[in-house]
């Protein structure tokens, strides 16, 4: 468990993280989201004691990490894949390590074959692609067995193979009962792997929430009705408060702010047969786009932020 109680982190007068508090739970991948400059790097920074809070605290399992007497069996981190001697092994660099952590030279080989790395161990760290270096940076992260891991941007110039085999670690760390911190800025890909999602923007907690609630609640969630008169359908649907206009595929009325339990009893009450009645769910980004638009640090001169298309 990550527990985050008021903490600011303040460089002169600009406040990068700003009165956070949070409980990253055990069991579930916490996606942790934000705009560039919203303060994720600095908040996983100060959770790993890389940082010092300029009030507050963040505890690892209850404790500031400085406090812990095995950090990597307590906490393990992915936050630059690149780290480690080009020169040396895997298997060095990752002995080296455990040998510093007085963790044993099984428990190297164990890890490498876990990310896959057992039968290029004594290659050199030089000689790896960007997969093979982000599969050593997981398993520097899992060298002490901790029940606590942050990974930031872990899937960050991967192929699609990497990203598939990233994602499906990282749940499975999860499905162990591990608590599981991830930053990224691939919505698509946070969709598929998280349970539940943090929010910041300009240092500030914008949501914590279960994924199905940050997307059910974005007003990109639609419906799609289609009746022999849509004019009459759509003037009283808007009389009973719900917003519906014309659906962009013709033939159709778009409606948002109601249920379709709504569309349904008003068209009935007017005696219109419904011949399609649907609802599209708002992607992830979308919910996004919605949350964060006030908290976008640098946005390009005359580019407002515009949701994609619904259609995924
Ligand atoms: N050492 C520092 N000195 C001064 N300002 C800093 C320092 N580190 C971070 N900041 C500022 O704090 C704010 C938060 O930065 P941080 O890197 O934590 O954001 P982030 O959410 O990780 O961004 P990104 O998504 O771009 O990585 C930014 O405005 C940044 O410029």
């Amino acid at each position: 468990m990550i527990t985050l109680n008021g903490v600011t982190k303040r460089y002169g007068d600009k406040a990068a993280v700003n009165d956070l508090s949070l409980e990253i739970k055990p069991g579930k991948v916490t996606g942790f989201l934000g705009p560039n400059g919203a303060g994720k790097s600095t908040t996983m920074r100060m959770i790993l004691g890389l940082d010092e809070p300029t009030s507050g605290q963040a505890l690892i399992n209850g404790k500031p990490y400085s406090a812990l007497r095995h950090p990597l069996s307590e906490v393990g981190a992915l936050l630059d894949a690149k780290a480690g001697h080009p020169g040396r092994t895997a298997y060095h660099h990752l002995l080296g390590l455990a040998r510093s952590n007085g963790i044993s030279a099984k428990r190297v080989t164990e890890v490498l074959d876990v990310v896959g790395l057992g039968e290029v161990k004594n290659k050199r760290i030089g000689s790896f692609s960007l997969g093979m270096g982000q599969r050593l940076g997981i398993a520097v992260a899992l060298i002490g067995d901790p029940k606590v891991l942050l990974f930031d941007e872990p899937v960050n110039g991967l192929d699609p193979d990497g990203v598939r085999w990233v994602r499906e670690f990282i749940r499975s760390l999860a499905a162990e009962g591990r608590t599981v911190f991830v930053s990224s800025h691939l919505m698509s890909e946070m969709q598929d792997t998280a349970d539940h999602l943090v929010v910041i923007g300009r240092g500030k907690l914008i949501a914590d929430a279960p994924i199905e609630e940050v997307i059910s609640g974005s007003s990109m969630n639609s419906m799609k009705v289609v009746t022999t008169d849509l004019d009459v359908l759509q003037k009283e649907l808007v009389r009973t408060g719900l917003d519906a206009k014309e659906h962009p595929e013709g033939n159709a009325l778009l409606v948002t702010g109601g249920s379709l339990e709504d569309i349904g009893s008003t068209a009935h009450r007017l005696g219109l047969p419904i011949f399609e009645l649907s609802q599209r769910n708002a992607s992830l980004e979308q919910a996004y786009m919605e949350l964060t638009a006030a908290s976008v640090e640098y946005e390009a001169a005359g580019i407002t932020q515009q949701p994609s298309d619904a259609k995924r």
